[in-house]
């Protein structure tokens, strides 16, 4: 079977990364990603999974541009990454929607910074709200909604600004264990209907297998690529009736899962 996105061309080469974060005295420096090698392809739904402190969020912040590394690079589309811009789109565990604006006036202020007409932002913002399901509530204010429809709202913000990759770190964290089954196959209509790019950092193999093409097992101390294991389960995948108890997903589950677990506590020797 061929996995979807994978016969593509590499949109984001991540080679050698290495990122430090500086202690208190130069001896506390710590090494947090060490020659971390990733290819994103396009139109791919990657996974990243690893033991807490590995370096997944790390990964995602050296990606969008705000760190640099000590060696090695990060180019997309062949050109070499040096900043935050608009061509990836970062979706985060908390909304960060500013909570004096309107839901519609949140989801438009990427493009009001990059000074589109009101009228045309608006009408992309309110496209981008009925595809995630909030076209009712784009006159609404941050406080008035919940967990799952802020992070909507984020998603739709990212979506707006129509980024080349979408940067997803620990996005249904927050979100009740219903809801963030919802949200998973939400996900995944938006990445199959638009023709999405996502890297996709999470704690929860499960959700990383039910996303994913591919999901990447990070080991810690220094954070570092342990393995990458391919899900070749056909798409059109669905919540219910239960993929938790097909055997194809329930084997790779538990694959990907001892990988994790393998890696708890580890240090490379
Ligand atoms: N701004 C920072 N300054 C110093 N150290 C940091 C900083 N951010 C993260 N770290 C350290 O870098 C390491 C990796 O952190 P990171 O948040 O990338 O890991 P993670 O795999 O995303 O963790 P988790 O799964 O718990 O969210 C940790 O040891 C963390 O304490």
């Amino acid at each position: 079977m061929e996995l979807s996105g994978l016969s593509s061309p590499v949109k984001i080469a991540v080679r050698g990364l290495t990122i430090d974060y500086p202690g208190a005295a130069p001896a506390e420096r710590q090494r947090v990603l060490d020659g971390v090698d990733i290819d994103l392809h396009d139109g791919e739904f990657l996974c990243v999974v690893g033991p807490s402190g590995c370096g997944k969020s790390t990964l995602i912040s050296a990606i969008a541009g705000f760190l640099t590394p000590e060696a090695g690079s990060i180019s997309l589309d062949g050109k070499r990454v040096q900043g935050p811009g608009a061509d990836r789109g970062v979706v985060f565990q908390e909304y960060a929607l500013l909570p004096w604006r309107s839901v519609l006036d949140n989801v438009a202020l990427g493009l009001k910074i990059r000074g589109m007409r009101r009228e045309e932002r608006e009408a992309k913002a309110r496209h981008f709200l009925e595809l995630v399901g909030l076209a009712d509530v784009a006159a609404k204010y941050p406080h008035q909604l919940s967990g799952g429809m802020k992070q909507r709202a984020a998603v739709a913000r990212t979506l707006t600004s129509e980024p080349e990759i979408v940067l997803m770190d620990e996005p249904f964290a927050a979100i009740d264990a219903q809801n963030r089954l919802i949200l998973q196959e939400e996900v995944l209509r938006l990445w199959s209907t638009l023709g999405l790019t996502i890297l996709f950092v999470t704690h929860s193999v499960d959700e990383a297998v039910f996303l994913g093409d591919r999901v990447i097992v990070m080991a810690p101390h220094p954070g570092r690529v342990a393995s990458v294991v391919a899900v070749d389960i056909p798409r059109e995948r669905r919540r219910w009736p239960a993929i938790g108890s097909d055997p194809d997903f329930i084997r790779l589950r538990d694959d990907v899962l001892a990988r994790v677990r393998a890696e708890h506590g580890a240090r490379r020797q």
